[in-house]
């Protein structure tokens, strides 16, 4: 059976991880090693088998035995110990959630309803490093690589709506306080049938504004306002999250031609569903049920939402979709600017699609390919 360590097994995208390997019965498949980088010797979860203990996740000896290494620990982790593992000879697979390795030549980012020949050639070439894609982009992907794949798409803006999930999980925690703390704000007006909105507009405004909201993870309000930047500034004027867009999209699929990908990426108040409106232009004037039938038929997980507000309000939305593979695309259009012109909107759970599921699917195909 195929040694597989475990890393990050316990945050929160590692947590959603282990809730799919144990749905799927992944760990019939493999001989599991958990690792940790805070409590070596500590027990092991129950899938290690009895008395198992956790090894220390800088332990590149113990690291070294392992056939694949699958890290959910972030991009520290990787910097610090992936490069040491391989200038010590060690030739296992990596599989990692962090974005360090992504942009690697050597490195597949694996999203496989999407870019399985992608993998299957690079697994045949003893390709060894295999690292899941940005969210926002594996997310889109799954909703419309149908068009991308049939050659449809000229060029596309993706327009962002992110949720907290995808800053961590201290950052979940805070919208909901910030939450309760706007609530708590205007909490006896509410109560009131009779209390002027525009007083407790004020209220909420100040308490907003007010320097005793607790915004130490996201460093600006998030509840009942947005944030209009994630990750690092590019000198392009870009953020970073939206250099990703075209830059991890057209890896992805490996095409011969650049896709040029844009877009603004904004946080929202949502939990764990990153939502995207875009616009794409289209190399053919397609018909719009032709278009529907060629996303709908792209994977298993994507489904279409009629263009019609009660299936919008009910089926396009993060309260609709979270905790389920599902992903929605809907508000399908022809735009004014011309029949080469479509409108869409997507959501989809970012902690699964979007971290956890193509982590988890390139491991099995590990194991069933036996590489
Ligand atoms: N958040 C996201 O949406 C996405 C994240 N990623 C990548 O995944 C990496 C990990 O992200 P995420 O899962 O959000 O990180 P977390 O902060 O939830 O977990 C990371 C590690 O923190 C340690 N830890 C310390 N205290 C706790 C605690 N109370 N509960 C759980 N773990 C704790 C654990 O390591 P130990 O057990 O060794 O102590 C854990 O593996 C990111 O850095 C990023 O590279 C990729 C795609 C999306
Ligand atoms: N940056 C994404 C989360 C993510 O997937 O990031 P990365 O590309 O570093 O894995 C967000 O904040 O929503």
């Amino acid at each position: 059976m195929m040694q597989v360590g475990l890393i990050g097994w316990r945050g929160m995208v590692g947590s959603v991880l282990m809730q799919r390997m144990q749905a799927e019965g992944d760990f019939e498949h493999i001989a599991p090693q958990f690792f940790t980088t805070s409590a070596p010797g500590a027990a092991a979860p129950p899938q290690a088998g009895p008395g198992a203990r956790l090894a220390d996740a800088y332990d590149l000896a113990r690291l070294g035995e392992m056939d694949a290494i699958l890290t959910c620990q972030g991009g520290d982790y990787t910097s610090e110990v992936y490069p040491r593992l391989r200038q010590a000879g060690w030739n296992g697979h990596w599989i990692d959630a962090a974005s360090t390795l992504r942009m690697r030549d050597d490195a597949v980012i694996v999203l496989d309803p999407v870019n399985r020949e992608v993998i299957d050639a690079r697994l045949a070439a003893g390709g060894r490093t295999w690292v899941g894609g940005n969210c926002t982009v594996s997310l889109m992907l799954m909703a419309l690589g149908g068009l991308f794949r049939a050659g449809l798409v000229e060029w596309a803006t993706a327009m962002t709506y992110q949720a907290a999930s995808g800053a961590g999980a201290q950052n979940m925690r805070e919208l909901i306080t910030q939450m309760g703390v706007l609530h708590a704000s205007v909490a006896d007006a509410l109560a009131d049938p009779a209390s002027a909105i525009l007083d407790i507009d004020a209220q909420v405004t100040q308490a907003l504004r007010d320097p005793s909201l607790p915004t130490a993870q996201f460093g600006a309000p998030l509840a009942g306002s947005l944030i209009p930047w994630i990750d690092k500034e590019m000198e392009n004027g870009q953020s970073r999250e939206e250099w990703k867009g075209q830059a991890e999209t057209n890896k992805i699929l490996a095409g011969e031609q650049v896709i040029p990908i844009d877009g603004i990426c904004v946080r929202v108040g949502s939990m764990r569903c990153h939502s995207q409106a875009l616009t794409m232009k289209l190399s053919d004037d397609l018909a719009l049920d032709e278009i529907e039938a060629i996303i709908a038929g792209a994977n298993d997980w994507v489904r279409v939402v009629p263009n019609r507000r009660d299936d919008s309000m009910q089926g396009l939305t993060p309260a609709a979709v979270s905790g389920t593979l599902d992903v929605v695309v809907g508000r399908l259009r022809k735009l004014n600017m011309g029949s080469r012109y479509l409108g869409a909107f997507t959501c989809g759970d970012q902690l699964l699609w979007g971290a956890a599921e193509p982590l988890r699917r390139i491991l099995r195909i590990l194991v069933e390919t036996g590489r």
